[in-house]
């Protein structure tokens, strides 16, 4: 599978850093435009809500630095345009789109497990974004031990084991990064409707009980759809909930 890497965006690969979020916001003053940054080894990577993230040898770690000139809230709605990608990459790498999907906010599971995750950090000030990075990680040799996870939470899987596909970081990268630049332009052409509509396309559990944790709350209901500001939709007794910050848990 041949992919040529798209035109606009640098690419960095480093062998260790600590996190490859604090390494592309570091290299954003001094490095032009939008570029991606990928390492083979991260030393403390993290996850959403400050958790650690755990990286066996031959996963992949990357972070996309961007420069959105947007009000916050929409430049975050690229959450669901880096879901969005990463669910086309596998797709092409396996050939079977029918066993992946993405799980609110910004995971993408393969046979119901957690494949990947997504973490947007940025350093704005006042109401504008400054450079935006988003982090990818993907367990494309092997996953974490589920003990590595908190209660509740989806297994961790890999592609490998899974699937028995194996692709280098690097490959995964050309693959992922052109799906990307191809959904950005889409994004910033014609604004998050058309994502929204492919994404809940393949949406996780899309009309069924799930419960959203926040950190001061859970609520349990029906994931009736995701709004155009990217929240979720959540049908409670009481009525419609528009959640924007939450963990979901799957109700079995
Ligand atoms: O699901 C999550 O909690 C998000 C995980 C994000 C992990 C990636 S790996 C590359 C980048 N560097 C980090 O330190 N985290 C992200």
């Amino acid at each position: 599978m041949s992919t040529d890497w798209p035109a606009g965006y640098g690419r960095i690969i480093r062998d260790s850093v600590r996190s490859t979020l604090d390494e592309a916001l570091l290299l954003a003053p001094e490095t032009p435009g939008a570029f991606w940054v990928l390492a083979h080894h991260q030393t403390s990577a993290r996850g959403r809500r400050g958790r650690p993230w755990s990286m066996p040898k031959g996963n992949f770690a990357a972070t996309l630095l961007l420069r959105p000139d947007e009000p916050p809230g929409v430049a975050a709605l690229r959450s669901f345009v880096m879901s969005l990608a990463l669910f086309r990459t596998l797709a092409d790498v396996t050939a079977m789109p029918e066993n992946f999907a993405m799980k609110w906010p910004n995971d993408v599971l393969l046979e119901g497990g957690k494949l990947a995750g997504i973490l947007l950090e940025s350093t704005g000030q006042r109401g504008r974004i400054g450079p935006l990075a988003i982090g990818v990680g993907v367990n494309l040799r092997a996953a974490p031990s589920a003990h590595e996870v908190e209660e509740g939470a989806l297994t961790p899987v890999s592609l490998m084991d899974r699937t028995g596909i194996t692709i280098t970081p690097e490959a995964f990268l050309d693959i992922l990064a052109a799906h990307y630049a191809g959904l950005e332009t889409q994004f910033t052409q014609y604004g998050f409707a058309p994502i929204r509509t492919a994404w809940l396309a393949h949406a996780a559990r899309l009309g069924t009980k799930i419960t959203a944790r926040t950190g001061r709350a859970e609520m349990t209901g029906i994931f009736e759809d995701v709004d155009t500001d990217g929240n979720l939709m959540l049908r409670e007794a009481a009525g419609l909930r528009r959640i924007a910050a939450a963990d979901v848990f799957f109700t079995p």
